[in-house]
């Protein structure tokens, strides 16, 4: 892996990251299978972009390129990272690659991979998984330390600070779920790749989830999210920008209200036809929802404001 100086990425240019060229296969031998297939795109400072497709369609396996958790029978063969003025190669082809790439993992890029708080160990209480993630980043984390950054940040996003005393089986799905939110971020990292952090939740989770993740963005505990989900209108509610994969490519990406009101490709419009009843008042009012009927959604206006348009969409984005 190497990292070299890429001054075009950022604060001053208002973009927080620039992915291209992201490759990745299972396998490694001559069966390979193609999962992700040359995607590229950029994320502004305080973005969010919804990343959607079908079941299948390489979501998960981007995210995880991202993240650079990459591991064998998945192998990032091209890819680059550009972040914090530095040019990460994604690119994970052998075992030293993947140690090399430490240094990022948390801190510029932090996962909340799909399932995590169902994956909580039921023996730790909650300040025990504060103490081992703060760890593995830095061994020598005083407790007191790690403990007081956790509930500043509980108290910050009005979450209760008992939390850290229980188990997980004491905890909802929705707080489980935001509380494993507030541990991934705990590092401050530039970018979060939530990965279906919404589908195991009722509404009124999903909600407090979404309104937990913007009021992060805003405060800056991170500068970007990529949201990953095939649940259209959650990411309708919280995205800047959409990006439609299908078969390991993004087919479509443009700011999400002008996406869904004006989808120029055909399986865009296909996978929202997928969500709304196909009955003209069914749909004009699925619409409605879609675009800002739910009063969480970010409004047009609020969209152009975070700077985003359609020239914005990376030439390798569309087909
Ligand atoms: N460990 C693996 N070995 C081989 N193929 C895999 C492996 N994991 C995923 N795949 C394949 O890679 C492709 C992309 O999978 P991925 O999990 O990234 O899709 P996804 O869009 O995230 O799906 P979902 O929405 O169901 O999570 C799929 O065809 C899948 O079968």
């Amino acid at each position: 892996m190497t990292t070299t100086p890429a001054p075009q990425s950022g604060a001053e240019t208002g973009v927080l990251a620039r992915v291209s060229d992201v490759r990745c296969v299972y396998g490694g031998g001559e069966q390979d299978f193609t999962a992700v297939d040359g995607v590229s795109f950029e994320l502004n400072e305080g973005e969010i972009l919804g990343l959607a497709g079908e079941s299948g369609c390489g979501k998960t396996t981007l995210g995880n390129a991202l993240a650079m958790i990459a591991v064998p029978p998945l192998y990032v063969l091209s890819g680059r990272l550009g972040i914090d003025g530095r040019e990460i190669d994604l690119a994970t082809l052998n075992a030293a690659d993947v140690k090399a790439h430490r240094p990022y993992r948390g801190t510029t890029v932090s996962m909340l991979p799909q399932g995590a708080m169902n994956a909580i160990s039921p023996t730790l209480r909650i300040r025990s998984l504060v103490l081992d993630v703060m760890r593995a980043h830095d061994k020598n984390v005083a407790k007191d330390e790690a403990l007081d950054l956790a509930r500043d940040r509980l108290k910050m996003l009005e979450m209760p600070v008992r939390v850290l005393d229980s188990y997980a089986h004491q905890l909802s799905g929705g707080m489980k779920q935001r509380v494993i939110t507030v541990i991934s971020t705990l590092l401050n990292p530039r970018l979060l790749i939530a990965d279906e952090p919404t589908s195991a939740l009722d509404v009124s989770s999903q909600r407090m989830l979404v309104e937990m993740l913007l009021a992060m963005v805003e405060q800056r505990i991170m500068s970007g999210v990529v949201f990953v989900t095939h649940d259209l209108p959650v990411l309708s509610q919280i995205s800047d920008k959409l990006a439609i994969m299908n078969r390991g490519a993004i087919v479509e990406m443009g700011p999400t209200a002008q996406l869904v009101e004006d989808p120029q490709h055909p399986y865009t419009e296909k996978l929202l036809g997928s969500v709304l009843d196909p009955t003209a008042e069914t749909r004009r009012k699925g619409k409605e929802w879609l675009t800002g009927g739910s009063g969480l959604v970010r409004s047009a206006t609020e969209t152009a404001a975070s700077g985003t348009s359609p020239s914005d969409t990376p030439k390798g984005a569309t087909s």
